[in-house]
């Protein structure tokens, strides 16, 4: 279902937004006083793009990718993803909702490492209670390069690899969004152009099945951020700027006059 914008949202040139955030603000209080961590933050995650978001250290990337996931709810504003509103949903239709619809990748990879690739993958869907679908998990494995590779356990893997493995887990469900909070951060320059380079192509391959994958990603890393279709500028709780397909160079300079003197 594509909903209607809302009217402070700038829709984007192309496509239906797979995230929706409208003018979100979170508050955080500490002993010192409030926090304004976002402070009215409205953009559309277009679906079939990958936007990378960036800011200086406290700007409030992690709360807005936090948000958008519902995994921590606005002071004020509200989050639609996949066409749901998440404010108002239950506890359990909204675990059900980031089940089925989103994917979470991060800098550590959380893997288990008594487990083959494979039952790594399988995971989640056995976590639930189902019975994991055999062919969506080889084919998430495929989708990352590592079919070959199912029956190793993670320590008999890369660092990259195991990467692969978490995107592959994350991608398992055919997630109409995939957040990836410095997927890279742990990773040598080779493997994280490869990884940068998977969540490239999952954006740019058409999908067989269920909706073209939308990537959102918080990075520190120009050269990551220049794998994005967009990248989003933080500061202060707010969004200061865009930039589409840009140049790591380009990227870093514009991070430069963000950061404080
Ligand atoms: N649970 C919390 N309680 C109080 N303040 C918080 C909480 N979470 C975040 N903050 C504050 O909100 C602001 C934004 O934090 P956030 O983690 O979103 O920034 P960030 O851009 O991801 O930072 P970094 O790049 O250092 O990870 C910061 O000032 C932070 O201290």
């Amino acid at each position: 279902m594509t909903a209607t914008l809302p009217a402070t949202v700038q829709a984007p040139p192309s496509g239906p937004p797979a995230v929706v955030l409208d003018d979100v603000t979170r508050t955080y209080r500490s002993r010192s006083g409030k926090v304004h961590a976002l402070r009215g933050v409205s953009h559309a995650f277009t679906a079939g793009t990958f936007t990378a978001i960036m800011g200086p250290s406290g700007s409030g990337k992690s709360t807005l990718m936090q948000v958008a996931a519902g995994l921590d709810r606005p002071s004020r504003g509200s989050v639609r993803v996949a066409g749901t509103t998440l404010s108002g949903l239950s506890r359990t239709s909204l675990t059900k909702l980031r089940r089925e619809s989103m994917g979470f990748v991060f800098q550590q990879y959380n893997l288990l490492d008594a487990l083959t690739a494979y039952d790594n993958v399988a995971l989640p869907a056995r976590l639930a209670g189902r019975r994991p679908d055999r062919a969506a998990v080889i084919g998430a494995l495929e989708q990352v390069g590592l079919h070959g590779l199912a029956r190793r356990r993670p320590p008999e893997l890369s660092g990259g690899q195991q990467q692969r493995v978490a995107i592959a887990r994350a991608l398992h469900t055919r997630p109409a969004v995939l957040f990836a909070d410095e997927p890279t951060g742990a990773l040598d320059r080779h493997a994280g152009r490869d990884v940068l380079e998977l969540l490239r192509n999952l954006v740019d391959t058409p999908a067989t099945h269920g909706p073209a994958q939308t990537v959102v990603m918080v990075t520190h890393d120009p050269l990551a951020a220049s794998y994005a279709d967009r990248v989003l500028f933080l500061a202060d709780g707010r969004i200061v700027g865009q930039m589409e397909r840009s140049d790591a160079a380009r990227i870093a300079a514009r991070m430069t006059d963000l950061e404080p003197a």
